[in-house]
């Protein structure tokens, strides 16, 4: 099911040429430091949009919170030298309107605000006959509809330029990645509304400089449609993230190495082969399907003797034993582990959920099995 959202068409007010690149501080911090920041950027004549945070959401108390209202003058002014729109977080209905009145030119709303309906509600509310392009960053948790929910609450406003922005997810595991791109997320909801723009932010992603070609890299190879990259004249002093912001000159060398592909090509050769190699893979799936469902059959005999005999479902040590043979098996054959084990995992759900209904279907008034 598609959502039904009634957004602008991004080529005309946001997507002139892939990859839109958003850039500027993490954080305003002084007058001379947004200038300085914009104009060394802006000298690749690359950059679309500059960014910088205003008011900051730390995590604990006692850390840069901000420079708060005086800077969204600086912010502007730094925009106005170059020419360029700019773009700061809200995180409240007075954040919004201190935007409005400085003139602020697009407003996002940040990660640890998206997971508040309400507070997407009062900053709605606070937008109703505004028009502004808004954008929405993922919620911090991976939970695709509190994101959704909110291109909705703002789209119920009248907000029309819409965009979403994929930062990654707060994850407990422990990876290189400061959030983890669950890139599945953003390609979800790139199904969902095909038209909707979807920028994605590396830095917050990578947490650290030197995975954000990686990173921009695969979210312009999954067709997104921008990247919203910090920048600081000087990263070293920098009051907030300075791991994740790029100076100038590094911040061109990412742009100039970045690939912008097509999808899809008018190259006959490539067609024809594609073709073909795709009809194979039609066949492999067909036969895929065709052995998980004789799996299954199998899974729900084994249900029914477990039932007779009054097994449990679960048995920890031949599932163990499988993902054993299985990994094994599958490195031989040049798969990669993390692959198959989740692959595995999927299975072994299906497998419990067939169980589990193979054994509960009886009935206090009589066993149906
Ligand atoms: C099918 C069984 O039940 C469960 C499902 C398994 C599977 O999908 O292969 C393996 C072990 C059990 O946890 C079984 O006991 O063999």
């Amino acid at each position: 099911m598609k959502l039904n959202l009634n957004i602008a068409n991004k080529k005309e007010w946001l997507v002139k040429e892939v990859p839109v690149i958003i850039s500027g501080p993490c954080s305003v911090e002084s007058e001379e430091q947004v200038l300085d920041t914009v104009q060394q950027i802006t000298s690749n004549n690359r950059i679309d949009i500059i960014r910088g945070g205003i008011w900051k959401p730390r995590t604990r108390p006692n850390s840069f919170e901000g420079i708060g209202e005086v800077g969204l003058s600086w912010l502007k002014k730094a925009g106005e030298a170059v020419n360029l729109p700019v773009a700061t977080e809200v995180a409240n209905a007075e954040h919004v309107e201190l935007c409005l009145k400085n003139n602020i030119d697009i407003l996002w709303i940040g990660a640890r605000t998206t997971v508040s309906p309400f507070a997407v509600q009062e900053i709605a509310d606070a937008l109703k006959g505004v028009d502004i392009p808004i954008f929405v960053k993922n919620p911090i948790n991976p939970d695709l509809n509190l994101w959704i929910g909110a291109l909705e609450r703002l789209n119920a406003a009248g907000i029309n330029r819409l965009g979403a922005i994929h930062r990654g997810f707060s994850s407990f595991d422990k990876s290189s990645y400061r959030n983890a791109p669950m890139w599945e997320l953003p390609i979800e909801l790139k199904i969902l509304c095909p038209d909707l723009p979807i920028i994605c932010d590396p830095s917050h992603i990578a947490g650290s400089r030197d995975l954000l070609y990686t990173v921009s890299q695969k979210a312009l190879d999954l067709e997104m449609d921008g990247l919203m990259i910090e920048s600081h004249f000087n990263p070293s002093i920098a009051k907030s993230d300075a791991e994740q912001q790029v100076s100038p000159d590094d911040l061109t060398i990412i742009i100039n190495q970045l690939k912008v592909r097509t999808s899809g090509s008018s190259n006959k050769d490539f067609t024809n082969k594609l073709e073909e190699l795709r009809a194979v893979i039609d066949e492999l799936d067909q036969e895929l399907i065709n052995k998980f469902a004789s799996r299954m059959d199998l899974i729900e005999k084994i249900g029914s003797f477990k039932k007779e005999n009054g097994v449990t479902i679960l048995q920890i040590e031949r599932w163990e034993e499988i993902i054993k043979n299985r990994t094994f098996l599958a490195e031989k054959a040049g798969l990669s582990n993390d692959f198959i084990k989740k692959l595995l995992e999927i299975v072994h759900q299906e497998s419990i959920r067939l169980q589990t209904k193979v054994m509960n279907n009886s009935s206090i008034l009589g066993d149906s099995k």
